[in-house]
C-alpha cells in the first residue's frame, strides 16, 4: 500500500516472512532449522495481527517453535543444524518416542512433524488465496484447507475450535490488508512466487520422514 497507511505497517510484510522459508534450503537442498523457525515465527506474528480468537493456535505453533529452538541453541545445537541432521542424531541416539511416547515426548522430530503437517494446510491455503475471486470467502478456502490436511491429526475439540475461529477470519480483502504486500495483484503475485518453495520445503520434508518411517510418531 502506498501513503499513509504503509508506514504504519511499516515493520510487517507477509512477504518477508515467506522469504525466510526461501533462505531455509541449503545448496543441496537440506531444511536449515534456524530458517525455517524464523519462517514460522513470521507466520505466527501475522496470526497475532488477525486478532486474539487465533491465540490458542499462535501459542501452539509458538511452543513448538521454541522447543526447536532450545535444542538449537543447546549443547547439540550443532547436530539440529539441517532437518536431516536432527532425523539422524536424534534416531542414532534413540532421542525418539516412535511408537507410544514415553521418555522422549517432546523430540525435535515429533515436534517439527507438528509444524510440518502444518505447512500443507498453509500450501493448500496459499494457493486457494491466490487462485481466490473477488468475492472469495478467506473463511471457507482456511477451513478447506484444513479439513484437507491437519484435521485429520486433531481430536474432534480441536477442530471444532479451529472451525469456529477460521469463522472470524477478515474477508478477502481486509486480510490481503494485513498482509501489508500491495494491491491485490501484487498479493497475488507474491503468493505465486513463494508457493513453489513452500511446495519444495514440505516435499522434502515430507520425503525425509517417509523414508525413515516417522510420519506417524506420537
Ligand atoms: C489464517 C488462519 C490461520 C488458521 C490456522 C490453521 C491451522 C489450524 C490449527 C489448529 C491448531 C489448534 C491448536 C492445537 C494444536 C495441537 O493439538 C496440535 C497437535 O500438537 P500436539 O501433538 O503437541 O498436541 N498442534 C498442531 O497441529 C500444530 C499446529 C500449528 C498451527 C500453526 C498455524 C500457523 C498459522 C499461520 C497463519 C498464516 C496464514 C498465512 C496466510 C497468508
Amino acid at each position: 500500500m502506498a501513503g499513509p497507511a504503509a508506514s504504519e505497517n511499516q515493520n510487517f510484510c507477509f512477504k518477508d516472512e515467506l522469504d525466510a522459508f526461501k533462505l531455509c534450503l541449503s545448496p543441496n537442498k537440506e531444511v536449515i532449522l534456524e530458517h525455517y523457525l524464523a519462517g514460522w515465527s513470521g507466520l505466527v506474528k501475522f496470526l497475532n495481527r488477525l486478532g486474539n480468537v487465533f491465540g490458542f493456535i499462535s501459542k501452539d505453533a509458538s511452543s513448538k517453535i521454541q522447543i526447536l529452538r532450545n535444542f538449537l541453541n543447546g549443547e547439540s545445537g550443532s547436530e539440529y543444524f539441517t532437518v536431516q541432521s536432527m532425523v539422524k542424531y536424534e534416531l542414532e541416539n534413540k532421542l525418539v518416542d516412535l511408537k507410544k511416547a514415553g521418555s522422549h515426548p517432546e523430540s525435535g522430530c515429533r515436534t517439527l512433524l507438528r509444524l510440518h503437517r502444518a505447512l500443507r494446510w498453509l500450501e493448500l491455503f496459499l494457493e486457494r488465496l491466490r487462485t481466490s475471486q473477488e468475492d472469495g470467502k478467506t473463511s471457507a478456502m482456511c477451513a478447506e484447507s484444513y479439513n484437507e490436511s491437519l484435521a485429520q491429526f486433531h481430536p474432534w475439540v480441536v477442530r471444532k475450535a479451529a472451525g469456529l475461529a477460521f469463522c472470524m477470519l477478515p474477508g478477502r480483502l481486509a486480510f490481503f490488508e494485513v498482509m501489508n504486500v500491495g494491491t491485490p495483484d501484487q498479493v497475488v503475485a507474491m503468493l505465486g512466487e513463494a508457493l513453489p518453495v513452500v511446495t519444495e520445503v514440505y516435499q522434502i520434508t515430507q520425503e525425509l520422514y517417509a523414508k525413515h518411517d516417522l510420519l506417524d510418531i506420537p
